[in-house]
């Protein structure tokens, strides 16, 4: 009985949407055009009477943001319509970062029921691919995309985007898939280096790449040889010198891949680059703890974002209590979590940690640059 009463809550949102798109085929979109027309003349009456500058602008806002939406949900009742599959470049892409539960958030919105993505996981074409293919053969790409139906939402995510070379995968991405919304987790960069040293030693074990990591016992033994090397050429924040350095540390990163694993905790330095083509509007922050502890609220905010309807909800997250991580339950079967597969939790599980001077010397290496981020990003993030 209480499970008929959960399976029947759980795929209540499944039913809304369907009805919609059953209303929606049956009677056209005049519903949502009324909405629009409503807000026309809400935002009319505002304009003669501008009591409120800011109220004017935030209706405009608004009236854009229905519109939008509008023309999306058009969209997708005819997905409902055309079962066709075919290769389509992504609408969302995660760039990172890299060890910030890239793959959770993955897996969570994989469970909705217009994204599409891809079991290989990492298409890593803006990294990887050489230039000249990529400015011609954007197949490779496609290659590495899943088939979806017309209006579904294609989602790759390949963490390296955000901090590796080469410097123009922003303006790339830009140009590739101009309309494409873009996922990134900050996390705690301290907590990142020691998740990152491990998953290199693994990696390392699994198939030699990178050996040069095979010369160190333990994370701290790496702090202490590559924190002053970074730091010799980073140093502390410097508005002036941002672009610069954002540069020169994917330079010193090709040369010293390892020099990524302190690197990559530079969020302001590598938004500098990003920001030069994208901004808040198209870009979103997620902030790593709250995908952490409170991963249901970040994917209905990612559906808002995206533009998708919100059908996965905040309760269907819920903490595994061996793990301790969250898992999210499956719609047919409530009582049956689904979690993370593949070695994931490598040092969060409190298996594996760094002694206090390594976190206390590289908590003051980030600092500056932790500040300079929440300017830029205009809030301060949980972990700060
Ligand atoms: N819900 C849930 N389930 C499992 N794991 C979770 C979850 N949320 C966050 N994490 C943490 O995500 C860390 C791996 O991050 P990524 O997926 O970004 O790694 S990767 O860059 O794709 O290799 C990985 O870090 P480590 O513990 O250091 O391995 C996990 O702890």
């Amino acid at each position: 009985m209480v499970s008929s009463f959960r399976i029947t809550i759980a795929v209540l949102p499944f039913i809304v949407l369907l009805s919609v798109c059953y209303v929606i085929m049956e009677h056209g979109l005049t519903q949502i055009e009324n909405g629009i027309i409503r807000n026309d003349v809400e935002s009319f009456q505002i304009h003669k009477n501008p009591k409120n500058k800011q109220q004017t602008q935030r209706k405009e806002e608004d009236n854009v943001r229905e519109q939008a939406k509008h023309h999306l949900w058009k969209q997708l009742v005819e997905s409902c319509e055309n079962k066709t599959l075919a290769k389509y470049l992504p609408r969302i892409i995660g760039i990172g970062v890299e060890k910030c539960g890239t793959g959770a958030l993955y897996q969570f919105l994989d469970h909705h029921p217009f994204i599409r993505t891809s079991s290989n996981i990492e298409a890593h074409y803006f990294d990887f691919v050489p230039e000249a293919d990529r400015a011609e053969n954007l197949h490779i790409y496609l290659d590495r995309l899943p088939l979806a139906e017309p209006h579904a939402y294609v989602f790759e995510k390949s963490p390296a985007y955000f901090s590796f070379p080469p410097d123009e995968i922003p303006a790339m991405i830009k140009k590739v898939v101009p309309e494409a919304k873009i996922l990134l987790i900050l996390c705690e960069p301290v907590a990142r280096v020691l998740s990152d040293f491990e998953q290199h030693v693994a990696v390392y074990k699994k198939r030699g790449k990178h050996p040069k990591i095979k010369y160190f016992q333990n994370a701290d033994e790496y702090v202490a040889k590559y924190l002053p090397i970074v730091n010799r050429y980073i140093g502390k924040w410097d508005e002036k010198e941002a672009l610069a350095k954002s540069q020169q540390l994917l330079y010193y990163h090709k040369t010293d891949f390892l020099t990524g694993i302190i690197t990559t905790g530079l969020y302001a330095l590598h938004l500098k680059r990003w920001f030069q083509h994208y901004d808040q509007s198209n870009l979103m922050v997620i902030d790593g703890e709250d995908l952490f502890n409170d991963p249901g609220s970040v994917v209905e905010d990612v559906q808002e974002f995206v533009g998708l309807p919100k059908v996965l909800l905040k309760e269907d997250y819920v903490r595994d209590p061996e793990t301790g991580f969250f898992c999210y339950k499956d719609w047919t079967n409530n009582d049956n979590l689904v979690c993370l597969k593949g070695p994931k939790q490598r040092t969060r599980n409190g298996n594996k940690s760094l002694n206090h001077v390594s976190i206390s010397e590289l908590k003051y290496f980030y600092e500056s640059h932790n500040e300079a981020l929440f300017s830029m990003i205009g809030r301060r993030l949980k972990w700060g």
